[in-house]
Formats: structure tokens, sequence, C-alpha cells
């Protein structure tokens, strides 16, 4: 079985732009010739790309093409058709379901729905991944409990019911639930679907707190463009009728320089505005985070 996370060997897919010259630390993740899909019906196929150590990778792309599926294959919920996800150089694919179960769980996923348990407290929903998986004494899963609480700012909820929670404090919980085995990796999920513009921006810099505090990974799916160019560091387009990746780069980047029509339509919120490269306006998150 694999022991977690240990030295990667040689990258399967070659350098791209997401490398620089010199000496670069090696992906937590890597995406290699990934095709996804369901039965007969291929949704995206031939995705390769990396996620940095450190970054916020952002999965981007309008309705319905294909980014929840893609996080399905990479968190090892969803068989790919073609392709493997490497987490730290082992292919998460060509494990036993066990041994994939296991190193699953160096990834802390938080679904689009944020679903917690309604009939568990938020402290029971917390707790529930130490019960199944880390066989400690009650103390110490109790004391974890809080800790985690307190990181997503709800130190004294632990015992309210989930109903009993807002749709921001939800998430929240979710989160401090997807943290709870301190994987090294997050994968989440429109984590501000929903969210009013001030909830959305304190789970931003949440988000931000736990890379820069906790050296956490994040790979995002997210429409949110203030989001987007607030927090996201690195990021692929995904695009429904071509079924693959069509840009690689920072959602900024990607707004101002990629000339590729839907991910200009897509990044700068015109359905018909199609700025030349370099000639970009400021977006709004642009002026909301202060940047
Ligand atoms: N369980 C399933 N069985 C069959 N088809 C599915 C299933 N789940 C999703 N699909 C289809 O796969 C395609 C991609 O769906 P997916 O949810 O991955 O897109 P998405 O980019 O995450 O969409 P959104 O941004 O709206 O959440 C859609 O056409 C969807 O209808």
């Amino acid at each position: 079985m694999p022991s977690g996370f240990e030295a990667p060997p040689t990258p399967a897919v070659p350098d791209g732009h997401l490398s620089a010259p010199g000496p670069v630390a090696p992906p937590i993740l890597e995406i290699a010739s990934l095709a996804v899909g369901f039965r007969h019906r291929v949704v995206q196929r031939d995705l390769s790309f990396r996620v940095r150590r450190g970054s916020v990778f952002a999965v981007m792309g309008g309705s319905g093409c294909g980014k929840s599926t893609v996080l399905r294959a990479i968190a090892g919920l969803l068989r790919p058709f073609e392709g493997d996800v490497l987490l730290d150089g082992t292919p998460l694919w060509r494990l036993r379901p066990a041994e994939r179960a296991a190193l699953g769980r160096s990834m802390g996923v938080l679904f689009q729905n944020g679903a917690l348990w309604s009939s568990l407290s938020v402290a029971e929903n917390v707790a529930l991944p130490l019960q199944l998986f880390a066989r400690l004494p009650p103390g110490v899963v109790t004391e974890l409990v809080q800790l985690k609480l307190a990181l997503v700012g709800l130190p004294d909820h632990g015992r309210l019911m989930p109903a009993e929670l807002s749709g921001g404090m939800r998430k929240r919980a979710a989160l401090a639930r997807a943290l709870a085995l301190d994987p090294p990796l997050l994968l989440l999920d429109e984590p501000s679907a929903g969210l009013d513009p001030v909830s959305s921006r304190r789970l931003d810099e949440l988000v931000l707190e736990l890379r820069d505090g906790l050296g956490i990974t994040v790979l995002l799916i997210s429409h949110e463009l203030p989001s987007l160019f607030a927090i996201a560091d690195d990021g692929v387009f995904l695009d429904a009728d071509r079924r693959t990746a069509i840009a690689h780069g920072s959602p900024r980047e990607l707004r101002d320089t990629d000339p590729d029509p839907t991910v200009r339509r897509f990044m700068h919120r015109d359905p018909d505005r199609l700025p030349a490269a370099g000639q970009s306006r400021p977006a709004e998150g642009d002026l909301r985070h202060g940047f």
C-alpha cells in the first residue's frame, strides 16, 4: 500500500508552460492524458496538466463542460476512460480499490452542495472522518474537531444542527469536515455558489489562509470571476464543444491575453465583446478585491 505523499518519479507528461526553467518543485497533482465521461459518452478528453504544490489551481469553463466530472475522477470517485491521476507520482487509477481509497483520503473534498449529514450536529459531521479513518481516542477527536471549527471561523457552532446554519456557515462547516484528516490537497467544487458577495469573499480569504498558513494546495472549480481573479494563481479552461482543455494559465492571464473567443467571452463575462489581447479593462473582481 502506498504510504501517502512521497517523492515523485519523473513526471508522465512533458513540461508545458506551467513548468518554469530551472529547478521546479514536483507537482502535487498531475493529470495525465485523462478522458472522462459516462457510459459511451466522453465528456472531457486529452486532459494533461499539473498542479503546483501550494498553488490555488482553478478548473474553469461554462456550465456542463465537465468540471465536476473531472473532479470526481481526480477524487478517485469516477474511473476515467483513459489516462490517470498522479498524486505525488502515484497513479491513483492503477491502485487496488482499497489502496485508492486510502490515498484518496489525502484529498479533502468539498462537493458543490457541500452536503452535511442533516441528522448530525456540526461537530459530529466534522468528527465523522476522524472516527472512521483515524482511530483516535474520543478526547483527541473532540479537540481536533474544535480546532477545525475554529480554523473555519465556527468555534462556537459545533452543537448546532446544519439546518440552523446560514448557507455560508454550512460551507465553512463542510470545509472543516474536508479538512478533518489534514489533507495536503483540497478539492473545492464551487465553494462560493449561492453565497452573497461578502460571504464569498470571506471564503476566498479562508482558502488563502489555508494555503498560506498550512501550505494546503487547492484545486478549485468556480464560475465566480471575482473569486477566480482574487485567489487562483494557475488553472485550466475546459470547453464543452471541443470536449477538452482549450487554455492553461491563471484566470488573470487568460482574461488579459488568451486569444480564444470562448475563453475571452467567459473571462470578460460578456457574450459579445471580444477585446484585443492585452487591452482588457480591469474586471469587477479586481476592484472589489483591491488588486
Ligand atoms: N451521473 C451522470 N450520468 C450521466 N451524465 C452525467 C452525469 N453527471 C453529469 N453528467 C453529464 O456530464 C456533463 C458534464 O457535467 P458536469 O456536472 O461535470 O459539468 P460542470 O462543468 O461541472 O457543470 P456546472 O458548471 O453546471 O456544475 C453534463 O452534460 C452532464 O449532464
